[in-house]
Parts: structure tokens; C-alpha cells; sequence
């Protein structure tokens, strides 16, 4: 299954057409520059094109009130002025006579893309989609948007499909509060928004859209508010809110749906936002959210207005729809005080209704939550149209080039090589030289030809994912700690390489490289370890080991993956040791969020007796989403405790396990 596109120019065609300081920054530009982008760089080709529709009346009465949209409808008849008249009730919104026809193309487009993959058609997709929809509401239009596109397409997805669960993530930098009004005492739809908020000094200035308005009701936690109280957030705050709030909670919410209200006015350069996040980190949003719901991700365009910025953003979501691998997580220097306070507050005030952030610092009597600042409107909007945006420059996102071969595998005689992967066995005896420093350090009996093989066939392997060859690989060996070792050593051996080793199950883990950090170590077992621990050896001890998926995905996702983005890894080593008693499940969603680290290198390592293992593992590797966990129970007192502790240790050394902005004396 692929990823489906939907685009039809049909949507530029309706503009401004008055002078309104407030909205002339939504242009049909918008759409044109993020779809010629898609062409531009062959990725359009390799999604399959869906055709736009209109959404009915049925569809758009999911939302939006008889009366509204029968005023709407008057509007193509309308004349200039009449239509400046009629937009003069609602706030910074403009209308045209093409409008409702594009309004419902754009709720159509939603819907058809939700069609294509709760039909199992497609994998998942985006919508290229003007006018936006989050804002608007019942009876009203809002901030650009006319209909209410994702939320129309959670309240079809529910009707006519049945979908139990859905989670909106809206990434946009304004409050989708349309989205929040339409669901808040629905607990069947979790809707999560992050928004530039300046203690409500920012549009749309709304008191309920602070982090303490949790959803009403039976709806009471499903709605989660992320204020960002200054601008210039970064790649650090936007991934430690996905670490420490969002994922954790879309674990144990457990969707059959992901809808993403893709606004990219969140990314550097835009007029709106003022964020300093670049467009790569849409891809990392996306890749995260790709193992939920089986993989059912729908991203339908909402804002973004600095056209240079919006298309890389476009593009690098889209490329990552695909499957193609992430582009590695530079230079992630942590949260700022500020995003640590959101961070904490948000975490405070949904720790009653989620077990996974139940651990969660309750807040001190702050100062910081309800600081808000009313100041008159439309002088803060004043000024910020008045200060000359200077031209803010970002790199080019990198190139994101897949790997001739996706997944190679190194097997022992008898095992069969997974179908879409390459099987590598050195048929040639392999070089003296190498032979015999693996007989002087590794091999315990020289003469253990077997041994010899499988080593220089999984050096072999791990020199061309170096080279970009080969993106993932698979081996099974008979002795895994020696194997450890001869990747690490082989690995260290270039300069600037840094490899993390990530081990599931008891046994022993050479420590090899951690002193100087060319090496990172994390295990989970359920033993505790003597080992000495230092910085880059993290001996993570679950109560039940891997056996509890709950305990063990609090600990991937709060501990394993920041540390993971902040040490930036050049190969993850993920090792399953015998006996590790991982479900094949848990397994497959580790391999899948491993995956946004080191452009996908990862190379797993398993005892040759985990036959069963080799397809369910290569087809995670492939880039197969992994399958739904289910809504989690909470996870252990005992591995609640150990997380915590050890996250308490080590935020010191890692800036991305801090969840809570440190003490101001
Ligand atoms: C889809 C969207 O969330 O991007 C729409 C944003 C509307 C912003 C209205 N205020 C503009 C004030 C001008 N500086
Ligand atoms: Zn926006």
C-alpha cells in the first residue's frame, strides 16, 4: 500500500480581495508552491494521486450548523460588497465568491484521503487543502478556515467506518479551537494542539486554550493544550512535548486513527509563528506518529505562510509518508526554561487522567500557569505587524537519498531470506588479514570456520549501511556478546561514528567505547547491574523486564528515545538477547521508532535459535508500520519508579530527559 496525495488547483482559485492586514498573508501561492515542491522533487510521482470531491451537506452537518451553512451557501451570489459585509462577522476571516466551492473540495479532500486508508487502499497520505479548517466552529468561520476539514473527517471516520478511537495532532502554531470545541466532551476523539500562546497575548487570545483546559465531561483528558509562551522554539521543545506528552498518551489512548492538522507555520521563518524549528523536524513528527493506528496517518494541510519554508515542510513530511528515512536530529542542545514550564504544566494537569504521566511533578504553586495578560487586542496584533520581520535563513533540509537495498540479512545455512530482503553471505573466504584479527580478538576457537564467516559477512554488512548501501540489516550469530563486540570495535574505528547500542533481555553487554562515548549503551532487563554506571552506560531495570508492554514503552518513549535523538547516533545496534520474553508486537513498534535515528541504520542482532523472529523483524525494518499495542494498562509502580529515578539521574548529562524547568533559586 503507498501514500496517497490529493491536490486539485481547483482550491487556488479564490483570493483576497479587499485590504485586510490580517489575511492577506493566506494566498492560493500557498497551495502552488507546496504541490509544485512534491513535483519538483519526484516525490508527487511516487504517491498516488487521489481526486479532490466535494464534501455533501451530510458531510459538512457533521460539524457545522444548518443555519451556517446555508449562509455559506449564499456567498457565491453575493457582490463585493455584500461579501465584506457578511465576513465582517467573523474574525480574520475573508470570503469570495469561489470560497464554498473550495471549502468543500477541501473537506472532500479530507475525506477522500480518510476513504483511501480506512479502506485499506492506501497506507496513509496528505491533503493539500485551502481554506484550512481548524478554527472554525459550529456556526462560525475563523482564522482563514470556512469548514472544519479534520474535524469533519474524525466525525465521518466514526460514522461510517466505526473507528472507535482518533487522535488529532495538530502541529499548526495556531489553536485549533474549533477542533477543541467540536470534541471536548468526546472522549473517542483525542485532540492535542500546540499553540504560540504569549499568556493569551496571541491571536486567537482565548483563555481556553490554555494548558489547564483538559476537555469537558466524559471528555475530561482528551483534550491536551501545549502553550508556547515565547517564540523561537526549537527542534529540542517540539520533540521533548512528542517524548514526554503526546506519545506516551497516544500509546496508552491506543487510535485506530490518526488525523494531523498539518500546519507548518510552526517551522522557521514564518510570519505567524516566529518558531525557529526547521523543516526536517516535520519529518521526525511524522515518522513518530507513523507507528500508531497500524500506520493509518492522515495529514491534511492547515496553515504556513513563508512559502519558501511551508514547501521543505511539505516535502519532508510527504518523503517521510513514503518511508523514505529521516534525516538525522542535528544538534539537539535541549528545552528552554520556557517550553520546560509548558512541558511541566501540561504534565501536571493530565497526570489524573493518563497512567503513562501519572508520575508526572505536580506543579509547584506557580506563577507561571495562569499569568494571563490581557492587554487590548489589537494593539499586541498592531504591533506585531508593525515590527519589520527580518529575513530569517535556515539550511537547506539534507538529502534524504534511500539506500539501493532497504534491508540485508545475515543468516545461517538452512534459514530462508525474507521476501523484499538481500541476503549476504561472503561466499569468498574472507581477507587473511581481517581473519586473523578476528582469530586473535573474537574468536574463541580459531578454528570455528562458521564463526569466521558470519563475522566478516556482518562487517561486510555494517561497511556498506556505512557507505549508504544498505539502509537496515538483520543477523542471526551464535554468540551474541562477541558479535557486540566486533561490530563496536569495527565501528568506532571511523572517527566520527557513534554507535548506540540498544539491548532487550539479560546477559552481558560489553561496555566497550562507553568511557569516551563513542559508545551509548541502554538495557532493559530485569536484572539490576553491578556494572558501573556512567553516562553512557544506562542499565535500565524493568520489574518484569520486557514482558510488560506498558513499563517497557514508558521506557522507550521517556528514557531511550530522547536520549537516542540527543547522542545522535551514526548506527543503532539493537540486540535481542535469548530470552528476552519481548512480544513480537513490542518488538516491531521498538524497531519502527528506532528508525528515526542514524537515517535508519539500524542493525539488530539476534541468537541464531530466534528463527521466528527474522520476518517479523525484517518486515519492521522494511518500514512495515508496526501493529497497534492496544490501549495500555498502567505500567508498574516498581518500573514507574525505576524510569523516573534513573530519568532523575542522568538530565543532568541529557538535556531531553528534563521535564520540568529547573528550580529558579
Ligand atoms: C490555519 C491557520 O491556523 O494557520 C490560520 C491562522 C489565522 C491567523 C489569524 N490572525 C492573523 C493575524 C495577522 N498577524
Ligand atoms: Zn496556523
Amino acid at each position: 500500500m503507498g501514500t496517497a496525495l490529493i491536490y486539485d488547483e481547483e482550491m487556488t482559485n479564490y483570493k483576497l480581495l479587499w485590504v485586510d492586514p490580517a489575511c492577506k498573508i493566506e494566498v492560493p501561492e500557498r497551495l502552488t508552491v507546496s504541490y509544485e515542491a512534491l513535483v519538483e522533487s519526484g516525490l508527487a510521482d511516487r504517491c498516488m494521486s487521489i481526486p479532490v470531491r466535494e464534501a455533501t451537506d451530510a458531510d459538512i452537518l457533521l460539524v457545522h450548523s444548518e443555519d451556517y451553512l446555508d449562509a455559506v451557501k449564499t456567498t457565491p451570489y453575493k457582490t463585493l460588497e455584500e461579501l465584506k459585509e457578511f465576513t465582517l462577522q467573523f474574525g480574520d476571516v475573508y470570503f469570495h465568491p469561489n470560497i464554498y466551492h473550495c471549502a468543500k473540495l477541501a473537506a472532500g479532500a479530507a475525506l477522500q484521503l480518510v476513504d483511501s486508508v480506512l479502506t485499506g487502499k492506501m497506507r496513509n497520505g496528505m491533503a493539500l487543502v485551502r481554506p484550512p479548517g481548524h478554527h472554525s466552529m459550529c456556526s462560525a468561520a475563523s482564522g482563514f478556515c470556512v469548514f472544519n476539514n479534520v474535524a469533519i473527517a474524525a466525525k465521518y471516520a466514526k460514522q461510517k467506518y466505526g473507528v472507535k478511537r482518533v487522535l488529532i495532532v495538530d502541529w499548526d502554531i495556531h489553536h485549533g479551537q474549533g477542533v477543541q470545541y467540536c470534541f471536548e466532551d468526546d472522549p473517542s476523539v483525542l485532540y492535542f494542539s500546540w499553540h504560540r500562546y504569549e499568556h493569551q497575548k496571541y491571536w486567537p487570545h482565548l483563555r481556553e486554550s490554555d494548558f489547564d483546559i483538559v476537555g469537558k465531561e466524559k471528555g475530561a483528558g482528551f483534550n491536551i493544550n501545549v502553550p508556547w509562551n515565547k517564540v523561537g522554539m526549537q527542534n529540542s521543545d517540539y520533540l521533548s512535548v512528542f517524548f514526554h506528552i503526546l506519545l506516551p498518551v497516544a500509546y496508552e489512548f491506543s487510535p485506530d486513527l490518526v488525523l494531523v492538522c498539518a500546519g507548518f507555520d510552526s517551522g522557521i521563518g514564518d510570519p505567524e509563528g516566529k518558531m525557529c524549528a526547521t523543516p526536517d523536524i516535520f519529518a521526525h513528527l511524522t515518522h513518530l506518529l507513523m507507528n500508531l493506528a497500524g500506520g493509518k496517518v492522515c495529514a491534511v494541510l492547515e496553515g504556513g505562510y513563508n512559502l519558501t519554508s511551508l514547501a521543505q515542510s511539505v516535502c519532508q513530511t510527504v518523503q517521510t509518508l513514503l518511508g523514505d528515512p529521516v534525516p538525522r536530529p542535528s544538534n539537539l542542545d535541549g528545552p528552554c526554561k520556557s517550553a520546560l514550564e509548558s512541558l511541566h504544566c501540561v504534565r501536571s494537569a493530565h497526570r489524573r487522567y493518563w497512567s503513562s504521566i501519572r508520575h508526572a511533578a505536580d506543579l509547584p504553586s506557580c506563577e507561571i500557569s495562569t499569568k494571563h495578560i490581557k492587554l487590548a487586542e489589537d494593539k499586541l496584533d498592531k504591533e506585531e505587524e508593525e515590527k519589520s520581520a527580518e529575513e530569517e535563513v535556515w539550511p537547506q533540509p539534507p538529502k534524504r537519498v534511500p539506500s539501493a537495498i532497504r534491508t540485508a540479512v545475515v543468516l545461517p545455512e538452512g534459514v530462508a531470506c525474507p521476501d523484499r530482503c538481500k541476503c549476504l553471505m561472503s561466499a569468498e573466504d574472507p581477507d587473511p588479514l581481517i581473519a586473523n584479527k578476528f582469530r586473535e580478538n573474537f574468536l574463541k576457537d580459531a578454528d570455528d570456520s562458521d564463526a569466521l564467516t558470519t563475522l566478516s559477512s556482518l562487517i561486510a554488512l555494517a561497511e556498506r549501511m556505512e557507505k549508504n548501501e544498505i539502509c537496515s540489516g538483520l543477523a542471526l550469530v551464535r554468540d551474541i556478546s562477541m558479535a557486540i563486540m566486533c561490530v563496536i570495535q569495527h565501528t568506532a574505528a571511523a572517527l566520527s561514528n557513534r554507535v548506540l547500542v540498544v539491548c532487550v533481555g539479560d546477559g552481558k553487554v560489553p561496555s566497550h567505547g562507553t568511557d569516551d562515548g563513542k559508545t551509548l549503551v541502554v538495557q532493559f532487563s530485569s536484572k539490576k547491574s553491578e556494572e558501573q554506571k556512567c553516562k553512557y552506560y544506562i542499565p535500565v531495570c524493568l520489574k518484569k523486564g520486557c514482558q510488560d508492554a506498558s513499563g517497557f514503552m514508558q521506557a522507550v518513549l521517556g528514557l531511550l528515545l530522547p536520549l537516542g535523538y540527543e547522542y545522535d547516533p551514526s548506527l543503532v545496534l539493537l540486540v535481542k538477547m535469548p530470552d528476552s520474553g519481548l512480544c513480537d508486537t513490542v518488538w516491531k513498534q521498538l524497531i519502527g521508532l528506532l528508525q528515526g535515528l542514524a537515517q535508519g541504520h539500524t542493525l539488530v542482532l539476534m541468537q541464531d535459535v530466534e528463527r521466528a523472529c527474522v520476518g517479523p523483524t525484517a518486515s519492521s525494518l522494511l518500514g512495515d508500520a508496526a501493529p497497534s499495542l492496544g490501549q495500555l494498562h498502567a505500567p508498574l509502580p516498581e518500573d514507574v519508579e525505576a524510569v523516573e529515578s534513573l530519568r532523575h539521574r542522568l538530565k543532568a548529562d541529557w538535556k531531553l530527559l528534563q521535564t520540568t524547568a529547573p528550580e529558579t533559586r
